[in-house]
């Protein structure tokens, strides 16, 4: 019985609500006014400025987030994207749910997964694609799903264009060249992870001073490229101390580093804590490609980053060894798999049990 009114309560119909319901309402979302808390504002990269590889560096290393302009993929692409996600979060609730991710599934509608670490619903709907979204689209438009499917595909083959060419601005910043990279193909491609696209809607808001659209988090990716519509909403974390506003730019595309790109790079790039906002009059939409490595890849720092004064901080994962982590313990999982200082032979060297890691 609680069960079922829970799962009820998880799909309610957020665009009929006139007013915020108790299990939605957040008793302390700090300093939810969009202001940037007088620091600098988070950077924008022109990809096509001969000193980009510098610049990007810099942005992952100070903020781990930056937004980049002149990326190359066509206005046209990210317009139809949107439009697509628009089209499917204003299907009825009934509907969507005919395509909702099953309990133990990763991709379909739903809630975002992070929210059973969270004691309070969260203000917004997602909708997750791995692979093909075929299945799930036929099932949303049994008829009309072809024309979804087509802007999925293009959208994640612009999206795969525009990882690999961040990929080596930031490797390259970091020193690495195509050798280094196990899972780079000869000439230099990186050889195609399984993306995740996921499709987040937020629906304008009769409170949004207490309510959360998307609890801060890092993502468990090497990067994630998220189009914003012109909504803003995205916050990041700076310092540790206040949340800055990552402004909508038309035709721009937010870059953040996730989680293995902070592993690969021994915590020399930090990933990321971010969060979304909501607001009263506007429905806001975004749109996540969410890259990581191959599967058969275990992530671990970079040789070349490592020697006996920099010892590898983090342990060698998988990207799914990674996210069953991340399922399990949310926002511990980097400490999770943090080595220990005794693992790092920072050890009374006369203890002889100790396990170097080399
Ligand atoms: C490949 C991924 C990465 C996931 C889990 C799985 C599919 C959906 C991704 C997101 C997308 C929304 C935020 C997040 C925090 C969430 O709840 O679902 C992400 C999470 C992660 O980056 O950990
Ligand atoms: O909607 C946003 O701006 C943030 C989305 C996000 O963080 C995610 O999908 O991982
Ligand atoms: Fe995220």
């Amino acid at each position: 019985m609680s069960l079922k009114l829970l799962k009820n309560e998880q799909h309610l119909d957020l665009n009929s609500l006139k007013e915020l319901p108790d299990s939605y309402a957040w008793s302390s979302v700090d300093d939810a006014s969009p202001t940037s808390c007088g620091s600098e504002p988070v950077p924008v990269i022109n990809l096509e400025d001969p000193d980009a590889m510098m610049h990007v560096g810099h942005a992952c290393k100070t903020w781990g987030v930056f937004q980049v302009m002149n990326h190359g993929v066509p206005m046209m692409v990210l317009d139809d994207m949107e439009a697509s996600g628009r089209k499917l979060f204003s299907l009825p609730v009934h509907q969507k749910l005919q395509a909702a991710r099953s309990a133990d599934g990763v991709s379909g509608y739903g809630v975002a997964r992070i929210s059973s670490f969270f004691p309070k619903l969260m203000w917004s709907e997602g909708f997750t694609i791995i692979g093909t979204p075929f299945e799930h689209a036929q099932k949303l438009w049994p008829h009309g799903y072809k024309h979804f499917c087509e802007v999925v595909e293009e959208y994640k083959k612009e999206m795969n264009k525009l990882v690999n060419k961040l990929m080596w601005l930031i490797l390259g910043s970091l020193g690495i060249t195509k050798g280094d990279i196990k899972w780079a193909t000869p000439t230099g491609e990186l050889k195609e992870a399984c993306p995740v696209l996921q499709l987040n809607s937020y629906p304008a808001c009769p409170d949004p001073d207490r309510a959360m659209g998307l609890a801060a988090h890092t993502d468990s990716t090497l990067l994630t490229i998220l189009h914003q519509n012109n909504t803003s909403g995205l916050q990041v974390q700076w310092e540790g101390t206040g949340w800055v506003t990552v402004p909508p730019i038309r035709g721009a595309l937010v870059v953040n580093v996730g989680d293995l790109l902070h592993i690969l790079s021994n915590g020399t790039y930090t990933s990321v804590l971010h969060r979304a906002i909501v607001n009263r009059t506007q429905h806001r939409l975004s749109v996540a490609y969410l890259y990581g490595p191959p599967s058969n890849v275990r992530i671990s720092p970079l040789s070349k980053l490592t020697d006996s004064f920099h010892p590898p901080l983090y342990q060698p994962v998988t990207w799914s060894e990674y996210l069953g982590t991340k399922a399990k313990h949310f926002n511990k999982a980097l400490s999770i798999v943090r080595l220990c200082a005794r693992m790092n032979g920072f050890v009374d060297v006369n203890d002889h049990n100790s396990v170097l890691v080399g």
